[in-house]
């Protein structure tokens, strides 16, 4: 579903890569944390999956496609099999937690129809049943990252992409939203997630790659957080 070939990326105007010859391949289906330092290279990972900045050496393969060959204007059907996720949860805040989530099947074209029997579908999916007509700010961190999740995952992607999504949020919570991401990775959607949250990598015992300064130092099919863990 995702594989690097010795991918590297060197940022304009820097001189050490970001990614070095790095090789992954997670097949479809899997739920994979990338782990380390600050700096590591996660984030350029995780925007090279998403076609938002292209490998300077090496080939990208997601979905079937190699992005380094991607049309321009195919990027956006690439980007619609991929639901995206972050720390801070990037919520419309004019707009209700219903029209969060129907926005984004709005943005593709989907049907009136369609759109007001999945999006209370989706909010109890993910345990904001009734809550639909709260605006962002009167929820909770957890609440908010619970919508944030309905709508990446209303248009039922094949990936799901999470930049450190339990950073802003407390251990008990956090132990909520990974639950979440289990269920949704027991659908079928391969989830790939960026976290510094050890307890919570240590509790899930899903399969690890750590990064140091730009290469892959560690591949555990069940790992935790820290090599001796
Ligand atoms: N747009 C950019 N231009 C130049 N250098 C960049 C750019 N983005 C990232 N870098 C550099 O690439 C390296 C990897 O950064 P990246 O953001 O991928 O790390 P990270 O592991 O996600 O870090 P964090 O955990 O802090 O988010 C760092 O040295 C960073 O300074």
């Amino acid at each position: 579903m995702i594989r690097f070939e010795k991918v590297t990326k060197t940022y304009p105007g820097t001189r050490a890569p970001a990614l070095d010859a790095v090789s992954i391949d997670i097949e479809k289906g899997e739920f994979v944390f990338l782990v380390g330092q600050s700096g590591s290279g996660k984030s350029t990972a995780l925007r090279l999956v998403l076609r938002e900045t292209r490998s300077t050496g090496g080939r990208v393969h997601v979905a079937g496609k190699d992005l380094n060959r991607l049309a321009g204007w195919k990027v956006p059907r690439l980007r619609r099999q991929i639901g995206t996720v972050f720390q801070d949860f990037r919520l419309l805040p004019n707009k209700t937690v219903s029209e969060n989530v129907a926005f984004a099947l709005q943005v593709i074209g989907k049907s009136r129809t369609d759109i007001k029997q999945v999006v209370p579908q989706t909010l109890e999916l993910v345990g904001l049943d009734g809550k639909g007509e709260r605006m962002p700010d009167e929820l909770s961190g957890g609440e908010q990252q619970r919508v944030a999740i309905a709508r990446a995952f209303v248009n039922r992607p094949m990936i799901l992409i999470a930049d450190e999504p339990t950073g802003n949020l407390d251990p008990t919570t956090s132990a909520g939203i990974m639950k979440l991401l289990d269920r949704i990775n027991r659908t079928g959607t391969t989830v790939l997630m960026a976290t510094h949250d050890q307890h919570v990598v240590d509790q899930l015992r899903k399969r690890v790659i750590e990064l140091d300064n730009g290469r892959v130092v560690r591949d555990d099919a069940q790992g935790g957080y820290g090599a001796t863990a």
